[in-house]
């Protein structure tokens, strides 16, 4: 008997299981693949390490001097060799030694809910270990990449971001269904390997941002090569001894010798015993702030699972939240549940950054104009080109990059920060706590950033928003 146990040991449920421990309660954490998840293995460590060598090479050709001194291509090899370093060549040992060194119990096998509080574990060799819990079970199994119902498509055997994270070789050429982050990351870090990329996206590219980031995107993808397919449906694929035939839906034929599919990703639900207490199996798992799935007291879905961010860093802030929570419930202390009390993830709704990889970088926190409007706030957005900025143009010639603010109006606070640009991923934060923080722009005005650097975006911005009076 366990006080909670946790199903799936990837980033969340590794910091579920830790702060639960930290807050004085036994954890048996279940994982039937690597300890570490998606993140570590098959998502964003690998996909930032096959991405960063090109960056580094592109933003050197754009500083005389340093251009002169680096004339070569990419090393494609040693950039996969790097890579399988982080990943340690998708071998957890460190992964293992940390949960144990923590005083979490790892319990292998493949865990699935067979009853209140019951967890049954089939080890690989097909034994069976029944763990029951005396106060939660929280649920941290990840999603997996959707396969989308296309005529042929998986009979084709395309690559999903596994594939496209782990391959050992460039393929000579590359097809990617998707206009999402996966399939920019993964067509820039491919075209950036001399890969023949076809990016089909049956919209624009990066549609839940602002627009203006997406056609970066577009723009930059074709000029390292990339052939970029808007407003494109896939209608048929099929797989023959060169490799895919895709057709899409104006009649026209993408030829490849890979298909990467990126078009989002499905809930690890479908058989992990929701059934045996009344849930429906294969849907995202619905919760409230504190992690609880509702109609139930010992119940919890943490990270991708619960649908409400699709990003680690945010599965890891919803876990911290709920491991605290589960040993503050579990010990009769006092629950903070208010709007960003200690027990909530209240971020989730509205405050949420990401950083996207692509070559513009693009970070953003926070509503974009269209979903503030949307969600009813009176909004003045103001727009700046980070080209100007003398910090921006010491960084690299000819710098391109534009930011955006939202602001409520009714507040006078900042709703939400877009920085499209060259290395603008290091100036998310500041804007992070501003938008969480809710500090007026008037206040703002006394955060003096250094000169020069790109920080200087903040002035500009308020510059050109004026002073509050
Ligand atoms: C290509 C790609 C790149 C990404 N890049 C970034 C990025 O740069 N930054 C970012 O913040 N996010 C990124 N993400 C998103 C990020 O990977 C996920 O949000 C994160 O991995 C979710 O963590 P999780 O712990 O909820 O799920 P997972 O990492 O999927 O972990 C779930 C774990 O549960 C285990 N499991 C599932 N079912 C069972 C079961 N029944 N029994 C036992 N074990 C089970 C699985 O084996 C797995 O280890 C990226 C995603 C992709 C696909
Ligand atoms: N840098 C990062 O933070 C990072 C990197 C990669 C992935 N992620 C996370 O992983 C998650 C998954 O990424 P993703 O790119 O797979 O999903 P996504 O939701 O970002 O994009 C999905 C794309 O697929 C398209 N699509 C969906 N169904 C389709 C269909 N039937 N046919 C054709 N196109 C279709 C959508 O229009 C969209 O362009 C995201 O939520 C993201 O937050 C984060």
């Amino acid at each position: 008997m366990y006080d909670l146990i946790v199903l799936g040991a990837g980033a969340v449920g590794e910091n579920v299981a830790d702060r639960a421990v930290q807050g004085g309660l036994t954890v048996a954490l279940v994982e039937h693949e690597l300890v570490g998840g998606e993140c570590s293995y098959w998502a964003c460590m690998p996909s930032k390490a096959l991405l960063r060598s090109g960056a580094l090479l592109r933003a050197v050709q754009h500083v005389p001097g340093a251009a002169e001194a680096v004339t070569g291509k990419l090393d494609v090899q040693a950039v996969l060799a790097r890579r399988n370093s982080f990943t340690h060549d998708w071998s957890d040992d460190g992964q293992v030694e940390w949960v144990e060194g923590a005083g979490i119990s790892l319990v292998r096998g493949f865990g699935r809910l067979t009853g209140t509080k019951e967890v049954t574990v089939t080890a690989s060799d097909g034994s069976k270990t029944v763990l029951t819990a005396r106060h939660a079970v929280a649920i941290a199994t990840g999603s997996n990449a959707l396969i989308p119902d296309i005529d042929g498509l998986r009979a084709a055997k395309p690559w999903t971001s596994r594939e496209a994270t782990s391959a050992q070789q460039a393929p000579h050429s590359l097809a990617i269904i998707g206009g999402g982050v996966v399939a920019t990351e993964m067509a820039t870090a491919y075209a950036g390997f001399g890969t023949t990329v076809t990016l089909i996206s049956r919209g624009t590219l990066l549609s839940g941002l602002e627009p203006f980031a997406g056609e970066a995107v577009v723009k930059a993808l074709r000029d390292l090569g990339a052939t970029v397919l808007l407003n494109t449906e896939t209608k048929r694929v099929q797989r023959n001894e060169n490799g895919v035939v895709i057709e899409t839906g104006d009649g026209s034929v993408v030829t490849a010798t890979e298909l990467l599919v990126a078009t989002g990703r499905t809930p690890r639900t479908s058989d992990i015993g929701l059934e045996t207490i009344g849930l429906t199996p294969g849907k995202w798992l619905e919760v409230d702030d504190t992690m609880v799935v509702p109609g139930f007291d010992w119940l919890y879905a943490v990270g991708d699972v619960n649908h409400r961010a699709l990003l680690t860093h945010q599965g890891k802030y919803q876990a911290r939240a709920a491991g605290d929570v589960i040993a503050a419930r579990a010990k009769g202390a006092l629950v903070a549940d208010q709007p960003w009390g200690t027990h909530v993830a209240t971020a989730d709704h509205e405050s949420v950054p990401q950083v996207t990889f692509t070559d513009p970088e693009i970070a953003s926190v926070g509503l974009t104009a269209d979903a503030a409007k949307k969600a009813g706030y009176t909004i003045r957005v103001v727009d700046y080109d980070i080209g100007n900025i003398a910090g921006a143009s010491v960084h690299a010639d000819d710098y391109e990059g534009k930011a955006r603010m939202v602001v409520d109006e009714d507040r006078s606070v900042i709703l939400g920060v877009t920085f499209v640009g060259p290395d603008v991923s290091e100036l998310l934060q500041a804007a992070t706590f501003a938008v969480v923080g809710q500090v007026p722009i008037a206040r703002l005005w006394h955060a003096v950033p250094a000169y020069p650097t790109m920080n200087e975006i903040w002035l500009r911005l308020l510059e050109t928003y004026g002073r509050p009076a």
